[in-house]
């Protein structure tokens, strides 16, 4: 198996194979927990005036987005896990709308097959790749803004390479090397409340999920993330 790591949309414009689309904080962790809440889908767009048009029949339409880290204007929450945790989400559609993680699912072109990447289901994630044999798996790492590398998705690229080669890898200390990091002080800002910590506990529970996130692509409605659960892994 052939592995390569890159980064950002260009990296994501030139993934091969399966591709894992990375975003620890918080894009891909929002989307797993959306699912745990019983989304149907997960709709990813890059525009936000393109999520904030979206329509769809059912009127169950839920809009998850920010910029800059905040919540925008016309959605219903922010890119928080921690502000989800209370809301009814069965059975609605998120469309979700990301500086980072969104912009990279939305630039695939050449992959085979794209998935989500986060800590709190990236065992779920390496036992679906491993189970296909693929020849190739291309992990991008979407980082800050889609344009600074950062320490989680690059942690998280790390530890999915781990499991894929059957490799050793401390998972237990994954939360204190990122809770000493530079890229978790957003998470202790008090003048960043859009960013509360508990942000950073739910991001970082590593392997609390065990399903995958799949991104659908067909002619007749826009790509969405479809849960595949553990019992088709
Ligand atoms: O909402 C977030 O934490 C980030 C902000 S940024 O794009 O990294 O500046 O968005 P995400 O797309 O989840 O990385």
């Amino acid at each position: 198996m052939k592995i390569q790591k890159l980064d950002f949309v260009e990296g994501a414009k030139q993934a091969e194979g399966i591709t894992v689309i990375i975003d620890v904080f918080r894009a891909f962790s929002v989307a797993c927990y959306c699912f745990d809440k019983g989304v149907t889908k997960v709709i990813p767009v890059g525009e936000f005036t393109d999520a904030l048009s979206y329509k769809d029949e059912s009127n169950t339409v839920v809009r998850i987005g920010e910029r800059g880290g905040k919540k925008l204007s016309g959605f219903d929450f922010g890119n928080s896990p921690t502000e989800i945790q209370l809301e009814d989400l069965k059975n609605k559609v998120v469309v979700q709308t990301t500086h980072a993680g969104t912009q990279g699912l939305v630039n695939t072109r050449n992959a085979s097959e794209v998935l989500t990447g986060a800590l709190v289901n990236a065992k779920a994630t390496a036992d679906y790749i491993k189970q296909q044999k693929p020849e190739c798996v291309s992990l991008v790492r979407m980082g800050l803004g889609a344009a600074e590398s950062t320490d989680e998705d690059d942690l998280c690229a790390d530890y999915l390479e781990s499991l894929l080669l059957d490799k050793a890898f401390d998972e237990t200390e994954i939360r204190n090397r990122l809770i000493a990091s530079p890229c978790a002080e957003r998470f202790l800002d008090a003048e960043k409340p859009w960013s509360p910590m508990s942000d950073f506990e739910y991001c970082t529970d590593v392997n609390k999920f065990d399903f995958v996130l799949r991104l659908v692509r067909s002619d007749k409605e826009m790509p969405y993330l479809e849960r595949v659960s553990q019992a088709l892994i």
